[in-house]
């Protein structure tokens, strides 16, 4: 006899899935509670922004989804994706050119040494610099230099077990206000630079910025983070086509509601 099985009701499965997750610095009477229960999914190649009001635990969030930090509450589960992140500060060696800075990365994923120099190539010209190979940090503007650091954070998703190149569904890009000490027009060169290597890499992101136009910008869904302690406050799916420009008014106006929200939650918060 055939039995009928009913089968368990099943969540879509995410690249990142945050369940019930607290964290909290210190213990006792000291204790700082920087997340509250923040549950939230990151679909396959979604490209996810978080916004919140400064202190609200947005870095915290992210180094937990990195894994540099346990939680103290919740679960956290990147099913095993390769994780990279990337700061503001670009944090290249100084002493390295940028291609050492890239071979260095590749070095800590296991690349053999023999493929490292023709696989860095590649990653700077995916980012449009591969004229600068032999540069050192310092002689390279700060948007270079985010280049640089995107092309490095690529690196580290590198698979070495199957040569694969940093991408693909199993890569998740963690970004904390990248581009938050650029001038707005090479933000704007970045924006778009970012978003053709989301593409054509099939990344899942999940952006952290103070830029309520640059979430909409980018953002497939801008998430909205209370003031500390970090709670999911609002979800925004931006339904608008790709590629956005940041002046557009469509962009502007989600801008504007999202910028209230922000607001009240700031507000009601008195922060
Ligand atoms: N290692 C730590 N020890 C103690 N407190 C911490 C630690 N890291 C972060 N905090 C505190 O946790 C809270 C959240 O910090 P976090 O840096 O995650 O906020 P944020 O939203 O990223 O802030 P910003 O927007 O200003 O960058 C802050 O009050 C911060 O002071």
């Amino acid at each position: 006899m055939t039995q009928a099985v009913t089968a368990a009701p099943s969540r879509t499965a995410a690249a990142v899935r945050l369940d019930g997750v607290s964290k909290a610095f210190g213990t006792g009477g000291d204790s700082l509670l920087a997340l509250d229960r923040v549950s939230l999914d990151v679909a396959p190649g979604e490209f996810t922004c978080l916004l919140g009001a400064s202190g609200c635990g947005k870095s915290t969030l992210l180094n937990l989804v990195a894994d540099l930090d346990r939680p103290s509450g919740g679960t956290i589960d990147t099913g095993g994706a390769r994780v990279a992140l990337m700061f503001q500060e670009p944090a290249l060696f100084p002493w390295l050119t940028v291609t050492g800075n890239l071979e260095l990365a590749l070095k800590m994923r296991g690349v053999p040494r023999a493929e490292r120099r023709a696989r860095a190539a590649e990653l700077l010209d995916s980012v449009h610099l591969g004229g600068f190979a032999k540069k050192r940090p310092h002689q390279l503007s700060g948007g270079m230099r985010q280049r640089v650091a995107l092309a490095r954070a690529l690196a580290l998703t590198e698979d070495e077990s199957t040569g694969e190149g940093g991408g693909g569904q199993g890569t998740v890009l963690l970004m904390d206000e990248p581009f938050g000490a650029l001038d707005a027009m090479t933000r704007d060169l970045l924006h778009d630079e970012i978003e053709r290597i989301w593409r054509t890499r099939g990344l899942t992101v999940l952006f952290v910025t103070h830029n309520v136009r640059e979430a909409v910008r980018l953002g497939d869904r801008v998430v909205l983070l209370s003031s500390r302690p970090g709670r999911v406050v609002q979800e925004f799916p931006v339904p608008m086509d790709r590629p956005r420009r940041i002046d557009a008014p469509e962009v502007a106006a989600l801008a504007a509601t999202i910028t209230d929200r922000l607001r009240e939650e700031v507000g009601r918060h008195g922060a």
